[in-house]
């Protein structure tokens, strides 16, 4: 494998090169430089930033093509590569990426060099783009010690990449390596904030949604089906004798019984927008649009009978020799003039009813 050619045009003799190239794309070039800066700012859709700064190199300079590629995170493949110009010979097996072993991009993020190239036909790693191009120059995009990509510029002029335009493109893959940099930081910063947002919203220790996303949910849900005048109703599900089952198996068994509360209430939340939350300690609660409070009695009573047969051991209840609740349910067409606090009374009255009467029970109350 050859490396990259290098002349440093400045030292070549007087007539070797036509002279006014540098006087007349130097101007230009600093112009191009504030403009890249500019857009590498913008912060936003990294490949929209990314073509709006190869449109500019091609459009203002005796550039042919200019890209930029993307490096994969291990540095081993390039990805994606944006680019604008007339790249009319492009191998149909590089569309979909191609690894680092390959082409003088990949020469140049193997070696992290820029690579000058003056004479295209030759260099044995050149991969031709346009029939039209004479020289090209690579800079290693790169943002601290990490390799992002590399910026490719092909020119038709055999003598463009002189020293000083050489180093505003090294200055435009700089500007580039902060795009990259800045628009993957955002996209990680957001990544997270979906995260703790996700987990603000679950239940450490049943895995169900928590308090907060109920409250949520259930302010979403009463505007939703007051504006549609359908019904939504609550099933408030309580464990009887908690504080006994505690004291008699210890806390942890305690929490391995809500654990299995919480899977069994899931059971019963099938419908597409229907939600178990935990309510607060050992109460859990389903919050079930479109349900009447006939289905929702129903739902509550095969609740109750299923965690009967699942047998979790009570050794200090006075109702059953293992883990049994208590249930209250309500249902109400919502209107955007009451509180859903109303619903949440009634479910509430109602679980008050079903302990009062001796628990294991369903009972239903009626929205005030
Ligand atoms: N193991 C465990 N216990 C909890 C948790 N959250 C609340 N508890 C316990 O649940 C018990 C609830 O007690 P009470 O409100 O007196 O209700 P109860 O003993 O179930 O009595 P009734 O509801 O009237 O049948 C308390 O002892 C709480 O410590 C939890 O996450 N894990």
């Amino acid at each position: 494998m050859h490396g990259p050619e290098i002349v440093e045009l400045d030292e070549q003799p007087a007539g070797a090169r036509e002279v006014p190239v540098a006087p007349v794309w130097h101007a230009r070039l600093a112009g191009l430089l504030a403009e890249v800066s500019r857009e590498a700012l913008q912060g936003e859709d990294l490949e929209a930033v990314l073509r709006r700064i190869v449109d500019c190199l091609v459009r203002n300079l005796p550039v042919a093509i200019a890209s930029i590629i993307l490096l994969d995170d291990d540095g081993t493949h390039f990805v994606q590569e944006v680019w604008a110009g007339d790249l009319d010979l492009y191998p149909a097996e590089l569309a979909h990426g191609w690894p680092v072993s390959v082409g003088a991009a990949g020469r140049c993020a193997r070696t992290g060099e820029a690579q000058l190239i003056t004479d295209v036909e030759s260099d044995p790693d050149y991969v031709p783009g346009n029939t039209k191009v004479r020289s090209e120059y690579l800079v290693p995009i790169r943002h601290r010690a990490r390799l992002h990509g590399v910026l490719n510029i092909e020119s038709t002029q055999p003598d463009f990449f002189y020293p000083e335009a050489r180093e505003v493109f090294d200055a435009i893959a700089d500007q580039v390596a902060g795009a990259i940099h800045l628009a993957r930081v955002v996209a990680e910063l957001e990544a997270a904030n979906r995260k703790l947002e996700t987990l603000s919203m679950i239940d450490g220790l049943t895995g169900i949604a928590n308090r907060r996303c109920f409250d949520q949910r259930l302010a979403a849900e009463w505007e939703w089906q007051s504006v549609e005048h359908r019904e939504l109703a609550l099933v408030l599900v309580d464990a009887d004798s908690f504080k006994p089952l505690n004291d008699a198996h210890g806390h942890l068994y305690g929490d391995e019984c809500l654990r299995e509360l919480a899977r069994l209430c899931t059971r019963f939340a099938d419908g597409t927008d229907d939600l178990v939350a935990r309510f607060g300690g050992e109460e859990l609660v389903l919050l079930l649009p479109d349900r009447s409070l006939e289905a929702a009695v129903a739902l509550g009573e095969a609740l109750r009978r299923d965690v009967e047969a699942a047998a979790m051991r009570h050794d200090n209840s006075a109702i059953a020799p293992y883990v049994t609740v208590s249930i209250g349910v309500a249902a109400v067409t919502p209107t955007a003039a009451r509180s859903p606090d109303r619903l949440i009374a009634a479910a509430d009255r109602a679980l008050y009813a079903a302990k009062a009467q001796g628990r294991n029970r369903v009972v239903a109350a009626q929205v005030d």
